[in-house]
């Protein structure tokens, strides 16, 4: 039987450094929708997203995406980080969609063609076709997100966790990704959890908020 998709935590403490981001956290809350991880600067937010994925350990408790533990769980995640490493910026966009794709299933990859097409319907979706082609040291922070995006959606997530995807953004550009976001979830049923200090862009599209603050995630 399918596990309801939920995030579940059973008495979790997370920290980073010295700092605790949770503190013996035991909270169930589902996942359907778009559901915005909020909390100040320094709160852990993207410490909590690497936790659900497995980047980061917890130092105690039992935390689970779909009743999955993040190891298994992110098989089926898929990921925008904060920000691009300098290493990155040589790439052409669509290389860079390209190099996020598995390709291979039961040990025979995908034909190139495949991937490059697969990769130009991605960016197709975000709206990065027209600079698919150039790197990504230059776009502008906004064209970045959308080839984050598209990267991201690579193997047809269930889940996308994405760090701070309206950062950069004008107002515009901002309406246009919420907007994408909200065709996700509605048409792909994908269940989004995401950063974002851009409340405003997000209003009426949020199923749910849970701020961490002073090592709690309250709902
Ligand atoms: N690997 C690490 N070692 C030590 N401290 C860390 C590490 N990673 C993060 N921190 C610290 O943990 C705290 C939480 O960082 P994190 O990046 O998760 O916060 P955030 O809520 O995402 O912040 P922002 O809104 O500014 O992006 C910060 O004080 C940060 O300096």
């Amino acid at each position: 039987m399918a596990h309801p998709d939920n995030l579940s935590l059973d008495q979790v403490t997370l920290c980073a450094g010295t700092k605790t981001i949770l503190d013996n956290v035991t909270l169930t809350v589902p996942m359907a929708g778009v559901t915005l991880l909020a909390g100040r600067n320094g709160s852990g937010k993207s410490t909590f997203l690497k936790a659900c994925l497995g980047l980061v350990r917890l130092q105690s408790g039992v935390l689970r995406l779909k009743g999955q533990p993040p190891e298994i769980a992110c098989r089926q995640i898929g990921y925008m980080p904060q920000g691009l490493s300098d290493t990155a910026l040589m790439i052409p966009a669509i290389s860079h969609v390209m190099a996020a794709m598995k390709g291979a299933r039961w040990g025979i990859p995908l034909p190139s063609r495949a991937r490059r097409e697969n990769a130009e319907r991605l960016l197709a979706l975000t709206g990065a076709s027209s600079f698919a082609r150039r790197p990504l040291g230059l776009l502008s922070g906004g064209e970045r997100q959308r080839v984050c995006l598209a990267q991201a959606l690579t193997d047809s997530p269930q889940t996308l966790l994405l760090d701070e995807p309206l950062a950069a953004l004008d107002h515009e550009a901002q309406h246009q990704i919420v907007s994408l976001l909200d065709t996700l979830t509605r048409d792909l049923g994908i269940s989004i959890l995401m950063t974002s200090h851009e409340t405003e862009a997000l209003d009426g599209k949020v199923s749910r908020i849970l701020k961490l603050k002073n090592g709690g995630l309250h709902v």
